[in-house]
């Protein structure tokens, strides 16, 4: 048995102020098997624009945020998925929307950079967003195994292209998806609930998604929403638009019962080494 844990909230431009958050978040658990953390997208800071995010980007494995992350994963035992955070890349005005791994030994096991970029027109008060502008791609499918199976990693506007995730569905099926996010209040309760349960439906498996949630700094504002979904897609933990934590159990025994009832990645059809 392990447990997969959701974290909602709203950060805001302050480093300090939501790795505290993280951490006073985190204190709270009683862990007792295996726990799996998502936090958000830009869990470290957002709503400063994209100058407050290159200002605090890393190296990979070398900085205050990923040595707090890893110190707290230790303390705290659990494995966490590190949303998205700047990462320093070859281009000197961009960084990576990394997505970091972290065993519950303080380890960081993989990094996955956000591969599609929210270069978008959205009927909101930011009406224009432009990721790419300060963001370098990712083009590395990343998926790894731990004690939650086979765990891939996607990042919020990644949510909607289902080839990515059947593409790191080869040669094993996923057990989970994890997927932090910032999604847009306005594309967010048309397309939000919708996507997550597809991708979970369809990939037979476990879907965490943490979202950022309320108005933040810059005035924009963000869906919440962050919810379990069970492989059969049924929402099994789901937090409106506050801040905290959300919980389910991942049942193994289910995984194996839905894929044998209904084999659909055997009898996929459209599988990359058959077409
Ligand atoms: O750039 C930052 O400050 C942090 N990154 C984000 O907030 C990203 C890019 S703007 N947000 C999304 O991808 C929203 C996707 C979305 O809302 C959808 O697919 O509908």
């Amino acid at each position: 048995m392990a447990k997969l844990i959701a974290l909602q909230m709203t950060s805001t431009p302050d480093v300090q102020q939501n790795l505290d958050f993280v951490e006073q978040q985190l204190a709270k658990l009683v862990i007792t098997e295996a726990t799996l953390v998502v936090l958000p997208e830009c869990f470290a800071c957002f709503g400063g624009g994209d100058k407050a995010l290159l200002a605090i980007a890393e190296s990979f494995a070398d900085g205050p945020i990923q040595g707090r992350l890893m110190q707290m994963a230790k303390k705290y035992a659990v494995w966490l998925v590190a949303g998205s955070m700047p990462l320093i890349c070859d281009i000197p005005d961009k960084f990576t929307a990394s997505c970091l791994l972290i065993n519950d030994t303080g380890q960081i096991i993989s990094e996955y950079q956000k591969i599609h970029l929210f270069d978008v027109q959205v009927a909101d008060n930011t009406k224009t967003y432009c990721e790419s502008r300060y963001t370098k791609a990712g083009n590395t499918l990343v998926s790894a195994d731990t004690p939650f199976g086979r765990l891939g990693l996607a990042v919020c506007y990644d949510v909607r292209f289902p080839g990515l995730f059947q593409a790191m569905a080869e040669p094993k099926a996923l057990d989970v998806i994890a997927l932090p996010a910032a999604f847009t209040q306005k594309t967010g309760e048309a397309h939000w609930q919708a996507l997550l349960k597809s991708r979970a439906i369809e990939n037979q498996c476990y879907l965490v998604a943490a979202d950022q949630t309320g108005i933040h700094a810059n005035q924009r504002q963000t869906h919440g929403h962050s919810c379990i979904i069970s492989p059969w897609g049924e929402t099994l933990a789901e937090i409106p638009q506050s801040v905290g934590m959300i919980h389910a159990q991942l049942e193994p025994t289910i995984l194996d019962r839905i894929r044998r009832d209904m084999p659909v990645y055997a009898h996929n059809k459209f599988r990359s080494y058959l077409v």
